[in-house]
This record gives C-alpha cells, structure tokens and sequence, in this order.
C-alpha cells in the first residue's frame, strides 16, 4: 500500500515523500473557444439587458418558457442551405443519439406547442432569452454561443401579431435609450417574392431555396448566387425581374409592380396601418430586399439595423405559419422575432448608452473592530439580513480604512462597525458614506435606521 500511496503522491505533487512538487501541468484558464466567462461586471450589464428584455415582454403580457439546450438533431436538418443548420453543434451522445446544442429556440418551441397543442388556450404569446450554438470554424474568431431574446405569438393569422412583435422591439429600443434616428426596422413579406416567382413560372416548391438564397445577396456577389438560382430554374430575365422587385422601397412601387389586389401588397398595407396606431412608423421602413436567412418564413419579414450601418443586423423575425406542419403537425399561424445579446451591445456601446452605474452593491458593510469580535459583526449582520437589508459582511480582519474603502468600491450606503467599547454598551457604529454623518445607535435600532434611508 505504501508504495501506492507514493505512487499517487508523486502524482500529486510528490509532497509525501517531502520531495520538490513534481511540475503540475497549469489549467488552461480560457474557456472553450467561442465561449465566454461572464465575471461580475459583465453579468450585471447581461442582467441590465435581460432585465429590459423581460420587463418589455410582461408588459406585453407574453409569458416566460424554456427548453433545453440539448435537442435531437432532426429538429434542424431542414435542407435549405441555411448557415444556422449548417453550423450545428451537434454530436453523438452516449446512446449514440445524433443530438445538438440549440442554433435557434423557435424549433423547441414549435415541439413544445405540439406537445401541449390541445390545452393550449390561444393565442399563446411566448418568450424567452436561450443560450444558442453554432460551430463555426474559429477562423474569424467569432462567438459559437449568445444569448437570443425570442418573442412568439402562436394562433394569429392577420399581420396584428407582427404589429404586436414590432411594437414590442421598438419599446425595448426607445428605454435603452434608442430612437429612430438610431435604429430602423426593414419589413417586407416573402409574399412580395412569391407572387413574382409564380409569375415567373417559378414551381411554389423552390420559392423557400430561392429565399434562402437571395438572402446570401446582401453578404455575397450576385454571381455567387446566380448559379445556385440558375440550379432552381431562374434564367437571367427571371433573376433581373427578381432584383427588379427588390429594388422597391416604397408602397407604391409594390402596387404597382404586383397589382393592388396583391395578398402581399394587402399585409403590407395593414401592418404600416397599425404601426401607425402603435406610433412607430418612423422606426419602420418598407425594404423588398429583406428576406431573411431562416427557410421557415412564410409571410412578414423584418430585421433591426443600425442606421449609419455600422453594424450586422441587431434582430430579426417574420412570420412562419408552415412550421408545425412541416414537423408533421397540424398547421398553426405564428410570427417571432429572435434578438441577440451581441449587435445590440455593440450598438449602445457606439451611442454611449451603456449602463454606468456600477451595480447594486449591498446596502450595508459591517465589520467588527478584530476577531473577537467577529461574532458580534456576525450577529448584526443576521439581525439586518432578517429586515431585509443586504449587507456585505467582512469575514476576517483587515485594516478600517480597507473595509472603508470596500464599502465605497461596491457601492454600499452604510458601513456597520462593531467596537469593543460600544459594544460592551449594546451599540454599533453606523456611517452613511452619502453624508458622512456617523452616528452611535444601540443595536436594535440599526436596522430601522438603515431602512427610514433618510439621509441625515
Ligand atoms: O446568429 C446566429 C447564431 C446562432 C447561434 C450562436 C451564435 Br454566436 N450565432
């Protein structure tokens, strides 16, 4: 047994035999590549974020879900070359499952209305913040995971649940700070699209490929494109008529193009009427270029950019009324947008909108003069936990003036000391950094003190 408990000490260090440390490799201290440590001060500004995103989805009156991060791989083998499916972090578990890291959150929540589909009272308005995945080759150093606020209404077949959506986006962006000077909202309907391909001649069942692929026309040449367009049967006129229509920029360039009886001209006329009755018409601007990558859309579409168009796209969403059947379900209408936690950064960064507050400190440091009398620290920083207060308590000696100095780095309104004198007689000390006003109260007394907050 001694030579095994040798053997393991020499693993570990080799301290038992009282010999030098044998050389430990160091940990790595990065995270997985793609990934991110969120230390304090970034979390408070995630919680900032999240905290917006959240308070706009309740006044919406949307409810909160989850799913896993983990879902079966066959939730996103769609085959329409989009890069989110083509970018899977997807593997094979131990029960040789093909499984993957969520790219999106709309394909769990389409299982989820499934599952429950026949207590569901509708419409259902959803949403949710996911961490979502790609594996994409580090070779330009991105992220492979954010943070994506989802927004969902599942049941509303008229452009009122893409009013409803976008009203919700532009109340996000005007209490950040935003305003539509800042940011525009492009909306358009692959509606638009599809009248022209199936004036085209163009079989309905390539309309979704052909999205897909005039989308990659704003990150890529049209000779990029124009074989794969070729492939799905647009001969050059038909690819000219298509970048014709996406040329169009205003109502009356539609109307013209398809005709005033149009389906899509019609949404399009509705849903600018009711952001109208939401006041955000300045934010919105008509762009028949806007696609969208996903092959899900079916209708509305609609992306968040930057103005000075500095920036990639800062949200996007559409509607998507095929999806359920498409998972062999029943059809059900619905229309989202999913809104990352990176462009949006990035933007108020730019625009100096970020929060500066350092965040909420506790409200109280207490600390005792020196060990003996961390029992007694100890006991009035319970008392003042029990009503309530957030209090910081210093847990081993160090020097007043450090502890001062603690307390004003966090954030705290009050510094608690306990001395030995004052506390033979039952008091403490209490400070208010915000006047600097000292003051000597018996114990009891410390915590309505601290809560009357009245600045002496
Ligand atoms: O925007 C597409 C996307 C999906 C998953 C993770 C990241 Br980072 N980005």
């Amino acid at each position: 047994a001694s030579a095994a408990v040798l053997q393991d000490a020499e693993k570990r260090g080799g301290a038992a035999r009282g010999g030098p440390p044998a050389a430990v490799e160091k940990l790595d201290l990065k995270p997985p590549k793609g990934t991110r440590d969120v230390f304090p001060e970034d979390m408070r500004l995630r919680n900032w974020l999240f905290g917006h995103w959240r308070g706009v989805a309740s006044s919406f009156g949307f409810e909160e879900y989850d799913a896993p991060v983990l879902e079966s791989e066959s939730l996103y083998t769609r085959k329409s070359g989009e890069e989110v499916t083509q970018q899977l972090y997807c593997f094979e578990d131990k029960g040789g499952r093909r499984v993957s890291l969520r790219p999106e959150m709309t394909p769990s929540l389409a299982r989820m209305v499934m599952a429950k589909r026949k207590s569901l009272t509708l419409p259902v308005k959803w949403f949710s913040i996911p961490q979502c995945w790609r594996y994409e080759r580090m070779t330009r150093g991105r992220r492979r995971e954010h943070y994506q606020w989802n927004m969902d209404i599942w049941g509303v077949s008229g452009v009122a649940a893409e009013a409803e959506l976008l009203g919700a986006m532009v109340t996000f962006f005007e209490r950040v700070g935003l305003r539509a000077e800042d940011v525009g909202i492009r909306v358009n309907s692959r509606g638009v699209l599809t009248e022209v391909l199936h004036s085209l001649g163009v079989p309905g069942d390539k309309h979704t490929a052909t999205c897909v692929l005039v989308d990659k026309l704003d990150k890529m040449p049209l000779e990029a494109v124009a074989g794969d367009l070729a492939e799905l049967g647009l001969e050059e006129t038909s690819v000219k008529r298509l970048l014709e229509v996406m040329e169009l920029r205003d109502m009356g360039g539609v109307e013209a193009f398809l005709g005033k009886e149009s389906p899509a001209a019609e949404e399009l006329r509705k849903l600018f009427a009711l952001a109208e009755s939401y006041g955000i018409s300045d934010w919105l601007v008509l762009d028949c270029s806007v696609v969208r990558g996903l092959a899900y859309y079916t209708g509305t579409v609609f992306e968040a950019f930057d103005r000075r168009g500095k920036l990639r796209a800062i949200a996007g969403g559409g509607r998507y009324d095929a999806l359920l059947e498409s998972f062999g379900g029943e059809a059900l209408p619905a229309a989202g947008f999913g809104f990352g936690d990176a462009v949006i950064v990035e933007l108020l960064s730019d625009r100096g909108l970020l929060p500066k507050e350092a965040g909420p400190g506790a409200t109280a440091v207490v600390f005792g003069w020196d060990d003996e009398l961390q029992g007694a620290a100890t006991e009035v920083a319970a008392s003042l936990r029990r009503e309530g207060i957030s209090v910081d308590l210093v847990l081993q000696p160090r020097k007043t003036k450090a502890n001062f100095k603690h307390a004003t780095r966090v954030g705290a309104t009050y510094v608690v000391m306990v001395a030995p004198s004052e506390w033979e007689a039952g008091k403490v000390s209490v400070k208010d950094l915000r006047t600097s006003d000292q003051k000597e109260l018996p114990v009891g007394e410390v915590a309505s003190h601290i809560l009357a907050g009245d600045v002496a």
